[in-house]
C-alpha cells in the first residue's frame, strides 16, 4: 500500500524534495513533473499530490491523503485535526505586526488590519483586549498601509526584505512558523509502519542537519 503524500506547491517544494532525498526517498519523479500534478515514485512506494497549503489540511481532514507537508501558518489558520509528527525545520519565517512609521500600537479607536490570515489576527487583538477589523487579503498584503485600506498588517516574514522595500516597521512579533509533517489519524492506525519508518529516516536528516549547523 502506497503512502499518499500531500505536499504544499510553491517556496516549500525544493527544501522538501531535499529532505525526502536524503531520507532516501526516491523524488527523481518529482523533481521531473513538469505540470503533473499527481506524481508516483518508480518503487510504488509514496504518491505525492501537490496543492496549495489550505487544500493539503482540507485532504488531510477528509482522509482522502495520508500524510499533509504544510506550513505551521496553514494549519493554525485553517481546522486541523490530525497528527503533527515532525517540524521539518524548513520553511522558516514568523508572523509579524508591521505597518508605516505613524503607526500607534495603542491608540484609541478601532483599527483596520490586512491579513492573509483572519484567524491569527483576530486572536492575536483579542489577546491584546483590542477590537479590531480585518480585512482579508490574498496577496502582496505589505500593499495595505501604504494604499490606506488598512492601518497595520499582520503577515510573515523571511529576510524582512519585502517589509524594508516597502518601508513597513515590525511593531511586535507573533508566532514563529515552520514546515510541518502532519498524519492523518486513521492512516496512522492503518499504515502505522510506513508512516514511522519514513519519520524515522526524516528525524535523522534532521537531525544530522543540525548537528552540521
Ligand atoms: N517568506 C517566506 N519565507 C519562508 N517561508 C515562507 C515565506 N512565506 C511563506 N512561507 C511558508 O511557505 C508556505 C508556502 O508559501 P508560498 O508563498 O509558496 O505559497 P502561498 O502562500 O500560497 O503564496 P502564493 O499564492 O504566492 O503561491 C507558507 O504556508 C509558509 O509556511
Ligand atoms: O521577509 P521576506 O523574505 O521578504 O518574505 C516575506 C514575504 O513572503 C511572503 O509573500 P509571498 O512571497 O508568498 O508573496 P504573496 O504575499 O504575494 O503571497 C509574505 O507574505 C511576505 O510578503
Amino acid at each position: 500500500m502506497s503512502l499518499k503524500i500531500a505536499l504544499t506547491k510553491g517556496r516549500i517544494e525544493e527544501p522538501v524534495i531535499e529532505l525526502l532525498t536524503a531520507a532516501g526517498v526516491d523524488c527523481e519523479p518529482l523533481k521531473n513533473k513538469k505540470r503533473k500534478l499527481i506524481i508516483n515514485t518508480s518503487d510504488g512506494e509514496y504518491q505525492f499530490i501537490l496543492a496549495k497549503g489550505p487544500d493539503v489540511t482540507t485532504y488531510l481532514n477528509s482522509g482522502v491523503v495520508d500524510i499533509g507537508i504544510v506550513g505551521s501558518d496553514i494549519l493554525t489558520e485553517h481546522r486541523n485535526e490530525q497528527y503533527e509528527l515532525l517540524d521539518l525545520g524548513i520553511g522558516k519565517c514568523q508572523f509579524v505586526l508591521a505597518s508605516t512609521t505613524d503607526f500607534e500600537i495603542n491608540k484609541e479607536g478601532r483599527r483596520v488590519i490586512g491579513t492573509k490570515y483572519p484567524l491569527i489576527t483576530q486572536k492575536y487583538f483579542e489577546s491584546l483586549g483590542q477590537d479590531v477589523e480585518v480585512i482579508k487579503i490574498e496577496g502582496s498584503v505589505e500593499l495595505a498601509p501604504l494604499i490606506g485600506l488598512a492601518d497595520a498588517i499582520v503577515d510573515i516574514t523571511e529576510t524582512g526584505t519585502t517589509l524594508r522595500e516597502n518601508n513597513l516597521f515590525v511593531y511586535d512579533y507573533l508566532d514563529k512558523v515552520s514546515t510541518r509533517f502532519v498524519a492523518n489519524r486513521m492512516s496512522l492506525k492503518q499504515k502505522a509502519r510506513e508512516i514511522y519508518s519514513l519519520v524515522d529516516k526524516l528525524e535523522k536528516v534532521i537531525k544530522n542537519k543540525e548537528l552540521i549547523k
